[in-house]
């Protein structure tokens, strides 16, 4: 059978769905789709208008070569977004992101307001036309002129350097400084002429992280986490509140053993939601929890204690009897509706998707969320929030078809924990005809395989005959906080073994062919399919991404040095170090690192590539030529984003794969230039 996944070609250009706002009459539904730009080098986002009701098909709004997103909705209605395409009105035509408006009557999207530094996202509040960006501006700058100026003297004369006095230096793949976060509050929004942009906070430098920051209803007050910086280089977050008029900041939530994010705003304005993430000790794993906090100046109450889950709080019922919920479920993120005063949870959708971006109907019956899983990418869906029933809204998009099935399988841990995993199995696979397997590792480690993954898809693996398994071992979510503590700080232990008693019954299917498997992982994957090289031959192969390699350096170059210092003892960490066993590998290995990487520095991937070349088992021979290949990405970070690098990626590790798991040799993309 032919689907989508026979071809790299095919399966980068499916569109891919994410997002979801709702106007305030709960009349018009949009979402932001991307897909490959005409030279296919890039992805560009659209948005997109989803009909509530089902019945028209879906409708495209917007279409530049800039692309579109940050799509939220004025209370009034008309549609705001963010975009670098050029204004038409404006003779320079100088790209930047800009802040347009699409009016609710029809009609072309007109700028509202651009700056030199541009923009990162856009937020409204529910009952009134409140504007507020989300953006960077430079530490020293006084204004936004004087930020323009600054901007331009920099560029001009080709100066990059950043001088910093803090930690961190960098997030991701971004350097951090000598611009920092900033709310922009929108003047006059709904005025004749061009509205002028207001720093909110100038004074907070440095520590508003505007990522998850909400608006009241009533658009009079910001809520966010506020960075504050800590004696050793370590950081905690606090909640904070900003009164958009007098511009006062309050610290609302603060102590040294929490970190603090914002949820949404009870429609009556008196309590806000938050989410307490338990700050770890190499003792202590995480533990997240939701709040309610009263505005008024009550202490917070912890909403759904008994609850063995860790809930992210979406959005209220118009009624503010119950807060609608997600959260990390075996295999899945249901929906959840939580009783405010009570605390009773109560699961709304049955199937076992993840759910996300949650947006409630004005009558409080219905919800509208983004949904995906292992079947399918991420779609939007309609949800009776009294029956649970979840319909499939029209959406940009069909489902694309799948070149198998997927099975959900149990295993027993080594103290009897139930380990469950998600096993994708190709076409044709049988007693008669046993297929090769992949052991999939997720990152994290602090998560679970329950939603559609673009960057690894084991439908691309699937449709090349092999048998994919997705194993959430010790450390995982979705199994009570049990599951998470029985891993914590020993990384080498239970989740491990946990991996290998996946394996082991894997290879007892007999619709597995249990002497050619491999085992992968990206990130903490990767660490793991590093511990996994140096403790069992079992795989006739492995592929390690991003990962962790030395333990006994990670914590020096990684960008949140911090929170690596909170996961393990320097002894815990030497005795979990991979690299110690590089003695042991005689399995090939596929390293993968990108250099932008941040999060795990190249420099894990450069000394794993020296040491597997200079101390394994299997180093190169007097010719040059060992087993082992590095596949290295100048210009990408922790993850592949470019399309016709996703392309080498899988095509490398399925000639990799066919090497040294089936014995068969792949011509590689012409592009390597090999
Ligand atoms: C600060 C920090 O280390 N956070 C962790 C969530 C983290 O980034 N872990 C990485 C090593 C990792 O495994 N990342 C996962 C999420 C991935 O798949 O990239």
């Amino acid at each position: 059978m032919t689907t989508p996944f026979s071809s790299l070609e095919d399966f980068v250009a499916l569109p891919r769905l994410s997002g979801l706002v709702l106007n305030r009459e709960g009349t018009r539904l949009v979402t932001s789709v991307a897909t490959l730009d005409p030279k296919k080098t890039a992805y560009q986002s659209a948005l997109w208008e989803i009909d509530p009701s089902g019945a028209e098909p879906a409708r495209r709004l917007t279409r530049s070569s800039a692309g579109e997103s940050g799509a939220a909705f004025l209370a009034g209605g008309d549609l705001l977004f963010t975009s670098a395409r050029p204004d038409p009105e404006d003779a320079d035509g100088e790209k930047r992101p800009s802040l347009w408006r699409l009016p609710a009557t029809g009609g072309e999207a007109s700028l509202l307001v651009t700056r030199e530094g541009g923009m990162s996202g856009v937020l409204t509040a529910a009952e009134a036309d409140v504007v507020v960006l989300t953006a960077d501006a430079l530490a020293g700058s006084t204004g936004e002129e004087d930020d323009a100026e600054r901007r331009k003297a920099r560029k001009d004369s080709g100066v990059a350097a950043i001088l910093h006095a803090g930690y961190p230096v960098r997030y991701w793949d971004a350097d951090l400084g000598p611009d920092e976060p900033r709310y922009l509050a929108v003047t006059d929004v709904d005025g004749d002429g061009r509205p002028t942009l207001d720093d909110l906070v100038p004074s907070a430098r440095g520590g508003l992280r505007n990522a998850h920051a909400v608006l009241s209803p009533d658009g009079r007050l910001l809520f966010s986490s506020l960075t504050v910086p800590e004696e050793l280089g370590s950081q905690r977050s606090v909640l904070v509140r900003v009164d958009l008029a007098t511009r006062e900041l309050s610290v609302l939530l603060d102590d040294r053993e929490n970190d603090y994010t914002p949820g949404p705003v009870s429609p009556d304005g008196r309590y806000l939601a938050v989410t307490r993430d338990r700050r770890t000790t190499a003792e202590l794993a995480p533990q997240s929890s939701l709040l309610l906090l009263p505005l008024d100046g009550g202490e917070p109450r912890q909403l759904a204690a008994d609850w063995d889950r860790w809930p992210s709080p979406e959005a209220w019922l118009p009624d503010g009897s119950s807060l609608v919920a997600t959260a990390d479920d075996d295999g899945g993120a249901p929906v959840v509706v939580i009783d405010v005063a009570t605390g009773a949870v109560r699961r709304v959708t049955e199937d076992t998707a993840a759910y996300s971006d949650v947006r409630v109907s004005p009558d409080g019956r219905t919800a509208y969320a983004v949904r995906s899983s292992y079947l399918f990418p991420a779609e939007v869906v309609r949800i009776d929030l009294a029956t649970g029933a979840t319909d499939r809204l029209q959406n940009p998009a069909e489902r694309p078809e799948l070149p198998g099935t997927l099975e959900r399988v149990e295993s027993v841990g080594q103290d009897g924990q139930a380990v469950k995993s998600w096993l994708v199995l190709p076409e044709g696979a049988s007693a008669d005809a046993p297929v090769p397997a992949l052991l999939w590792i997720h990152g994290g480690p602090i998560g679970s395989w329950n939603a559609w993954t673009w960057r690894w898809s084991p439908w691309v693996m699937a449709a090349r005959g092999y048998a994919v398994l997705l194993p959430d071992p010790a450390l995982s979510t979705g199994y009570g906080q049990h599951m998470v503590d029985r891993g914590w700080g020993s990384w080498g232990a239970a989740p491990y073994t946990d991996l290998m008693a996946a394996t082991d019954d894997l290879v007892a299917r007999d619709d597995i062919d249990g002497t050619r498997v491999a085992a992968m992982g990206g990130s903490f994957g990767g660490y793991m399919a590093n511990w996994v090289a140096g403790h069992t031959a079992r795989f006739a192969a492995i592929v390690t991404h991003a990962s962790l390699w030395a333990l006994d350096q990670f914590g020096g170059t990684t960008d949140a040095a911090y929170y690596w210092a909170r996961e393990m003892t320097p002894e815990a960490m030497l005795e979990n170090s991979p690299h110690s066993h590089i003695g042991s590998i005689d399995t090939p290995m596929l390293v993968i690192h990108g250099d932008k990487d941040y999060r795990v520095p190249i420099g894990e991937g450069l000394r794993l590539w020296y040491d597997l070349l200079s101390a394994s088992k299997l180093p190169a021979n007097e010719h040059g030529v060992t087993p082992h290949r590095f596949l290295y990405f100048p210009d990408e970070n922790h993850w592949i984003l470019k399309p016709q690098h996703a392309k080498i990626w899988y095509s490398v590790v399925e000639a990799f794969l066919a090497s040294n798991v089936l014995g068969e040799e792949r011509e590689l993309p012409r592009e390597l230039g090999l």
